[in-house]
């Protein structure tokens, strides 16, 4: 079974966490786009999404799926979006495709936080893959420094522009034995408008595609 796969099965999974006529938060990257193709062949059972990004409106729109503005939404039962890494309590890294603050916003107001992953996004100790920071340009300097003094090496994404307008510094070199401390952290720097540390709010649930089929992980 290949990586694509395994993220398309995990995809399917989470379709029976959608529920009958209600507003689902999606995600953005290969496997929520797995997950947004599924929501396609049961639109007529939703009343629409709401998108992390601008890439997933689009391919949601594809699909003829209503799009609804957060501001307009006050109850979504359910959020649904992949991980760069994932640890056994269900926090995570995010931020990989750059869409981490609309992710975090929308995930935000949903009920309930499904992760859909294949299996090699597990870890035991987040950090291994480097941490999105999305910044405010005239902010880089300072952030990159104060990065640096957490311990981390900050480096710029060539060439990437958020959705936002922003920059992404990714931070390489962190051991991350206390999630939601450093997210907490990094968030106070002046100039950081998210990071992509997802600790405080983790996942509810994690859909975890294996060769052998999908395991289901809840939060403790
Ligand atoms: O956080 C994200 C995008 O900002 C994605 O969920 C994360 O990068 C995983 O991507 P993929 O499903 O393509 O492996």
């Amino acid at each position: 079974m290949t990586q694509d796969e395994m993220k398309q099965a995990a995809a399917e999974a989470a379709l029976a966490f959608v529920e009958e006529g209600s507003i689902v938060g999606v995600g953005t990257g290969s496997t929520a786009n797995h997950f947004i193709d599924g929501l396609g062949r049961m639109k007529s059972r939703i009343r629409g999404a709401v998108a992390s990004s601008e890439a997933s409106a689009e391919r949601l729109a594809g699909h003829g799926i209503e799009l609804f503005d957060l501001n307009h939404v006050s109850e979504m039962p359910v959020y649904v979006d992949g991980a760069d890494e994932i640890d056994a309590s269900l926090a995570m890294i995010k931020g990989g495709g750059g869409a981490l603050t609309r992710e975090k916003i929308v995930a935000e107001v949903a009920t309930r936080f499904v992760c859909i992953c294949d299996e090699t996004k597990q870890v035991e100790v987040l950090g291994h893959y480097p941490l999105p920071v999305e910044v405010i340009p005239m902010a880089q300097a300072l952030v990159a420094r104060e990065l640096s003094a957490l311990g981390g090496r900050p480096v710029p994404r060539a060439g990437f522009v958020t959705d936002n307008g922003n920059l992404i510094l990714d931070v390489h070199g962190l051991e991350i034995r206390d999630p939601a401390g450093l997210e907490t952290a990094i968030n106070q720097i002046p100039g950081v408008v998210t990071n992509g540390l997802f600790a405080r709010r983790g996942a509810d649930v994690l859909l975890l595609a294996t060769p052998n089929g999908v395991r289901k992980l809840t939060a403790a």
